[in-house]
């Protein structure tokens, strides 16, 4: 068997066609949203993600605010720069970018967010929304964390059954791991799952169990492929730079081995799964919030 791919890119493509007919709709109407972002330090990777975030924007017609600043940036500067984009009336929606250099308090930044311009739904009080199961449909609707929505989204746009079925998240981390186990047990998507990390005792047991895969630890190639269940869905979130190529360009490998190909049914590709569905959802949030507001 081959897997089918799990397409990140077109999928993204497709999401972003539809977010420029709801764009322009705003234009009609004198709105234009903004994306912001805050990119504090030098780290490659994470400057390459925000300038993909850019240039997805740019595609369906939202404005970019970028504000960067330099690693040795205190607590405070930070702080300060959230408090500013809070204010801006042009920042429709914005995120940090995570990591924060070392020594940063990154969860009293996330709770600076103003939870009203919270694109990434990493604010408490939009991570409490997503417990409660808050109707998405509703003025206090939460924004969602954009790596499980777009999972979400990569799974159902493929015609991947979720309800009903039991998923193996590998990873507890915050931006995918957690939350991605809150919504893929709401009503309606209705999934069973089971949410490993690094102390747990037989990951293989666990994994193997699974209709649906998801691996988002950052530890290269670690899903084997008689792990797999035949004919499984297996997502590969995580990234790990593991040395660089001739030409000097980052050699990549994702948390999955290439030979699961051979017994999954469906995998995500590492670039061109899961991220650039990253990117698609969290434009999606920020139109969302346009949407909105504007009543
Ligand atoms: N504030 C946030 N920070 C981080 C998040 C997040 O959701 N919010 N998640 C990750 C990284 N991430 C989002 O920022 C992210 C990861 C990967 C991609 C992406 O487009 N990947 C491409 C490859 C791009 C490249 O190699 O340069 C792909 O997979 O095809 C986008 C966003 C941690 N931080």
């Amino acid at each position: 068997m081959t897997a089918q791919k799990l397409d990140g890119v077109a999928t993204a493509a497709a999401i972003k066609d539809e977010l420029r007919v709801r764009v322009a709709a705003l234009a009609e109407r004198g709105i234009v949203p903004g994306l912001g972002t805050l990119l504090v330090g030098d780290d490659p990777a994470s400057r390459s993600y925000v300038t993909g975030k850019h240039r997805d924007c740019a595609e369906v017609g939202v404005a970019s605010i970028s504000v960067e600043l330099p690693a040795t940036a205190t607590q405070e500067e930070i702080a300060d720069a959230v408090r500013g984009m809070n204010a801006d009336p042009a920042v429709t929606g914005f995120i940090v970018q995570l990591p924060l250099p070392k020594g940063v308090d990154e969860n009293a930044i996330l709770e600076l967010v103003d939870p009203a311009k919270d694109a990434d739904g990493l604010h408490p009080t939009n991570l409490g929304r997503l417990v409660l199961g808050v109707d998405p449909r509703t003025a206090v609707a939460a924004p969602l964390p954009c790596t499980p929505a777009g999972i979400i989204e990569l799974l159902t746009r493929h015609g991947v059954e979720i309800a009903g079925k039991h998923v193996t998240v590998i990873g507890r981390g915050i931006t995918v791991g957690r939350p991605l186990g809150l919504l893929l047990t709401r009503k309606g998507t209705d999934a069973t799952v089971t949410l490993t990390h690094s102390r747990t005792p037989d990951l293989a047991a666990e994994v193997s169990r699974a209709d649906i895969v998801v691996a988002a630890v950052g530890q290269p190639h670690l899903v084997q492929s008689e792990w797999i269940k035949p004919g499984a869905a297996v997502l590969d979130v995580g990234v790990t730079r593991v040395g660089t190529t001739e030409s000097g360009k980052a050699k990549l490998a994702g948390d999955v081995d290439p030979a699961v190909a051979e017994v999954a049914g469906w995998l995500s590709p590492n670039p061109g799964g899961v991220g650039p569905m990253t990117r698609a959802l969290l434009v999606a949030n920020v139109v969302e919030t346009a949407e909105r507001l504007a009543g």
